[in-house]
């Protein structure tokens, strides 16, 4: 049987932490080749693959999987640019999140009361504040991966404000107990694990505090931070709550659909003030995959469900015919994995084929 390849053009920070041994090993037991796009070289007079992945940005970058999906219309390229796109905006991103539909019962979600300020003369204005609420964070409006657009400031009263520099989104900070939840999806594996934060600001804190507070990352530990037993202490990590799983999965399922990604994932903070409300703050194209625990199988298993659909597609694979079935194709059986907790077990299972309209091509005239 013919391998699958998977060309990947990432950023050499990127490609350092996903492309592992680890990963490249299991991908290679299941018949899934990893192969490195040479972004020195144009995309087109490159190998054949059969799904590229990326994340690179820019309109030479888009220009080249253009062309490239024309000339090779049954490539999957995981994402689209375009898709891609709309997370680089704060205002954009976080409207995905308004725009879905889901029943709220028990629990509800949003995201925090946010304005866009784009010059400093609307900084300046405090009618462009009205209904803000301080204490808030000022964040990059742009969300392009670049060290800058992580620069964030905490800002506890208005003094503050013209230091900043636009275009910035003003969010109001929201007491959530110093422990957020990062939402990893991959494809239709949803995956929750509890992660460092800002703390809560009392109002007593607040009337002595004055000026900003600059940081960047701060849920970025590192594995030896993460695994201090002095920090999940001061932080009570392991006794925070994990969000009920449902609402985890309705959020990821829509934002997945909204957003039309495969590769995604989003903070979400519960606002102390009820305890069952639910706020996304965040939303991250292809994000540090290799800090989710089985990230190796997660993203071999999906690997393989892209083959499929695409066997599927080229009528080569008789429909009875599962890869579970089928040893040769060398993939575990297809589950629609979900799980939420702390971050140590391996994925969870419960059977479900994958979503065909959600593997998204590029388009072009010669895309089906
Ligand atoms: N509205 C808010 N209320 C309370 N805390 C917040 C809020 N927004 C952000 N934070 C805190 O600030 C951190 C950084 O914010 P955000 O996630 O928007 O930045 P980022 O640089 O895009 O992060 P990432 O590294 O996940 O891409 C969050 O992880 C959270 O700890
Ligand atoms: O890998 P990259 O350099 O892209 O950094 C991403 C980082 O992953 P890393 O921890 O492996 O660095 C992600 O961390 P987790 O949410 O998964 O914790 C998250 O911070 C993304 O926003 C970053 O992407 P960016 O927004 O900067 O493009
Ligand atoms: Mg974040
Ligand atoms: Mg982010």
């Amino acid at each position: 049987m013919s391998r699958f390849v998977v060309g990947y053009a990432l950023a050499p920070k990127k490609q350092q932490s996903f492309i592992q041994d680890s990963l490249v090993n299991l991908a290679k037991e299941r018949g899934i080749d990893l192969v490195r796009i040479d972004t020195d070289k144009p995309l087109i007079d490159q190998g054949s693959f059969d799904v590229v992945l990326h994340k690179l940005g820019g309109e030479e970058w888009t220009k080249q999987l253009e062309k490239y999906s024309r000339k090779n219309p049954n490539v999957l390229i995981i994402d689209p640019p375009e898709a891609i796109e709309r997370l680089h905006n704060r205002i954009s991103m976080l409207q995905a999140v308004s725009e879905l539909d889901i029943p709220q019962k028990n629990e509800t979600f949003g995201v925090p009361k946010q304005i866009v300020i784009y010059d400093s003369e609307a900084l300046l204005d405090p009618a462009s504040l009205e209904g803000l609420k301080f204490p808030v964070i000022a964040k990059p409006l742009v969300a392009d991966g670049s060290a800058k657009s992580h620069k964030m400031s905490l800002l506890f009263k208005r003094d503050g404000l013209d230091s900043l520099k636009p275009p910035i989104v003003l969010q109001e900070f929201v007491n959530h107990g110093g422990v957020i939840f990062k939402v990893y999806v991959v494809g239709d594996y949803v995956k929750c694990v509890k992660r460092k934060s800002l703390p809560d600001i009392t109002e007593e804190k607040l009337r002595s505090l004055e000026g900003s507070l600059s940081f960047s990352q701060v849920s970025n530990l590192t594995t030896e931070e993460r695994n201090d037993d002095n920090y999940c202490e001061t932080l009570h990590l392991d006794d925070t709550e994990m969000p009920p799983e449902s609402i985890i999965t309705d959020i990821a399922r829509g934002l997945r659909q909204e957003i039309r990604l495969q590769l995604f994932n989003f903070d979400v903070i519960r606002d102390s003030r009820f305890g069952n409300h639910y706020l996304v703050i965040d939303i991250n194209y292809f994000p540090g995959y290799a800090k989710m625990p089985s990230y190796e199988t997660v993203l071999t298993d999906f690997f393989c469900k892209l083959r499929h659909q695409k066997q599927k597609q080229s009528g080569g694979l008789d429909k009875e015919e599962t890869p579970a079935a089928n040893p040769l194709l060398g993939c575990q059986k297809e589950e629609r994995k979900t799980s939420c907790n702390d971050g140590d077990d391996g994925p969870s299972s419960s059977s479900s084929t994958i979503e065909e309209k959600n593997i998204i091509q590029v388009k072009g005239p010669s895309t089906p």
